[in-house]
């Protein structure tokens, strides 16, 4: 079987939010490549923190099972975190369904979550040896659905700035033109990760081998690109009035300010390229604009996020775990 969904941007591309239905609740989550939970506002939470989501409520589901004793609590990049407590429930994603699928029910989360009002929870698409539940992990969907689907393998088809398509179980030809690139993914720290090992910067900038590079992970959960300290000082370097700015959390640059092409090795042999002004992230007011490309802060792995995957058509290969790139159509 195959499944298809829609993938709507926040404001900045900052996130994507797409349908799912759980125990015939329909709820709008953040799909992330990045992390192997998948949790939901619920109704155990105070109001004054799921006030304007939709909430997840058990009782209201005829096929939701609790999952006695099980906990689980999360953080995220930004710091972000949430915990709570579990149950088994049927989740659809574009008709495809797991009957029997550990959703995680937030009982408490950090501010971010509450301010996001659009985001109902999250569903990880990376692997389950990342999964927070105890005292037993958990499978994701895509590890539940994988043996069902006509092909063990998901893409994601963000666009910028307008709504983009998660497909499940096949390779829509339609969506990509061109050869897709693939590296082999290594998913021992549960992540699509695959070495990045050389850059480039300018649009005949020679590609610069980076031995020491972190290797990449794929995440579509992460709205920026986050790169070793190296490289993102190497990129700014060539922008002509770019800072470091404290108070701003990152790399900033005068709104003109000419910027040069950028790209990342994926794997060997393929470098994925970003236009210049794609690289503009976030106009700030005054003149003054953020960057897409910022410090990893030495975490000893570089995030290709959404800044970069927006402008690609992107395979999840579970069967063959390898991870690749093609044009869009
Ligand atoms: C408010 C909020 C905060 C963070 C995130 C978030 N989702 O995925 C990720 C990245 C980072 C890494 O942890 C796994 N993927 N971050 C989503 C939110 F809605």
């Amino acid at each position: 079987e195959t499944g298809q969904v829609t993938a709507s941007p926040e404001q900045n591309d900052s996130e994507y939010l797409s349908p799912v239905t759980i125990g015939g609740q329909p709820l709008t989550l953040d799909f992330d490549t990045g992390s192997a939970d998948l949790w939901v506002f619920s109704n155990s939470l105070p109001s004054s923190d799921s006030a304007g989501h939709v909430t997840f409520d058990p009782s209201k589901s005829s096929t939701f099972t609790p999952y006695s004793g099980a906990t689980w609590q999360i953080a995220y990049g930004d710091g972000s975190s949430a915990t709570g407590s579990v149950g088994f429930d049927s989740v659809t994603i574009g008709g495809v369904t797991v009957a029997h699928q550990a959703v995680e029910l937030a009982d408490n989360l950090s501010g971010a979550f509450v301010q996001d009002t659009q985001n109902d929870g999250l569903l990880g698409l990376g692997f389950s040896t990342i999964n927070t539940i105890q005292t037993q992990r958990q499978k994701t969907f895509f590890e539940n659905i994988m043996p069902s689907l006509a092909l063990p393998v998901f893409t994601a088809n963000l666009q910028a700035d307008a709504s983009g398509t998660y497909t499940f179980g096949a390779i829509d030809a339609a969506q990509y033109s061109g050869p897709i690139h693939y590296t082999a993914i290594d998913s021992s720290a549960g992540f699509w990760q695959f070495p990045s090992p050389s850059y480039t910067i300018g649009s005949n900038g020679a590609s610069v081998p980076c031995t020491t590079c972190s290797p990449a992970i794929a995440d579509t959960g992460t709205s920026l690109v986050l790169l070793d300290d190296d490289v993102v000082a190497a990129y700014y370097a060539q922008v002509s009035g770019a800072s470091q700015d404290q108070s701003q959390g990152g790399y900033v640059f005068p709104c003109s300010a000419s910027l040069p092409d950028f790209g990342v090795a994926i794997g060997s042999g393929y470098t994925a390229v970003l236009a210049g002004k794609e690289i503009l992230y976030e106009d700030l007011g005054g003149g003054v604009c953020y960057g897409g490309l910022q410090s990893n802060a030495g975490q000893g792995v570089q995030i290709f996020g959404d800044v970069l995957l927006r402008h690609f058509f992107a395979v999840f290969d579970g069967g063959a775990k390898r991870f690749g790139l093609a044009k869009k159509a």
